[in-house]
């Protein structure tokens, strides 16, 4: 099947500027020839374009709900339709709040999807625990049936419902967890893997015990949600929230590579490339550059190599 790519220039799920530039500096890294060079057809949707919202105060400390709402009900839409014409799509960030849009239009389309999220943070506030206020620290809460009851009605958020059971979650990577966060981990029984526990247990159990939880009992489609601050901050330093002691190159391609062996792959994210946030222009372009890497493997670039494309003539 084909590959459809999706830029999602916002930054309003966070306060820092630059990661609606995102996009643009992955693309720059040569996301798109390099998936060419893979075996199926890829077509670039280009960027979406945000309406910018002139009113839009503050609702119970939460920083800009109706422009953070507005911007996924739209990524909603034009996720569903990517996979609707049965696209493997892959949406650029942008901030982690685009995660709401791109797994809730997902998930009109495939209602027994599971969720697989890289990050070293939880983003499972709600407004209500969120130290900040930002809306991308608070993506999965916005998701989860179990939250219905914890979750205030936000401006801009009307047309979300909850589609997502904890049972169909698994976070990889986690290191910088708030005190609220915890407690709904806890409490809801999500399969979480910490830093600690792939230290313990090593990247390769750690993605066989994720794909039996998550697949065992019926294969279905994976929806990918990947913070390039998962990955360690000597490998992407351009970022907002970067946290020491993060996934090595290999783990995460490792990740990537087991995802693409199940077949299952239907969409995924990467957000949170800032490219303003790099100290240097090489900062810049090693984050971006990984990001590239991180999607290709996740479509099919193997270190093992593979065979001569059909599309190829010797
Ligand atoms: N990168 C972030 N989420 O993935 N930042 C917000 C979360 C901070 N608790
Ligand atoms: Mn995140
Ligand atoms: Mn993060
Ligand atoms: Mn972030």
């Amino acid at each position: 099947h084909s590959v459809a790519v999706l830029g999602a220039p916002f930054s309003k799920g966070q306060k820092r500027r630059g990661v609606e530039h995102g996009p643009k500096a992955i693309r720059d890294a040569g996301l798109i020839e390099r998936l060419s060079n893979l075996d199926y057809p890829v077509h670039d949707f280009g960027d979406l374009s945000f309406q910018n919202l002139d009113k839009d105060e503050p609702y119970m400390q939460v920083p800009f709900p109706r422009s953070v709402g507005r911007a996924n009900k739209l990524l909603s839409e034009a996720v569903g339709s990517a996979v609707a014409s049965g696209h493997t799509t892959v949406m650029l960030g942008g901030d982690h709040s685009l995660a709401i849009g791109s797994v809730e239009g997902h998930a009109r389309q495939c209602p027994d999807l599971c969720l697989i999220w890289v990050d070293a943070h939880a983003d499972i506030n709600t407004p209500l625990t969120s130290p900040s206020g930002n809306l991308h620290g608070q993506s999965v809460a916005f998701m989860l049936k179990e939250l219905q009851n914890k979750m205030p009605e936000l401006p801009g958020f009307s047309w979300v419902k909850p589609f997502l059971s904890a049972k169909d979650l698994v976070y990889i990577g986690l290191r910088d967890v708030d005190p609220g966060e915890y407690d709904i981990l806890k409490e809801l029984g999500i399969q979480c893997f910490t830093m600690r526990d792939i230290d313990r247990l090593g990247i390769q159990r750690v993605m066989e015990v994720t794909l039996d939880h998550l697949l065992s009992r019926k294969q279905r489609p994976i929806h990918l949600s990947f913070d390039i601050d998962a990955m360690d901050p000597s490998l992407a330093p351009a970022t907002g929230t970067p946290v020491n002691g993060g996934l090595t190159y290999r783990e995460g391609i490792w990740i990537t590579e087991e995802i693409h062996n199940t077949g299952l792959l239907s969409v995924m994210d990467l957000v949170e490339v800032n490219p303003v946030l790099g100290a240097s222009r090489e900062a810049v372009e090693v984050t971006a550059s990984l990001a590239v890497d991180i999607i290709a493997s996740s479509l099919g670039q193997s270190r093992q190599g593979g065979p001569i494309a059909q599309t190829q003539t010797l």
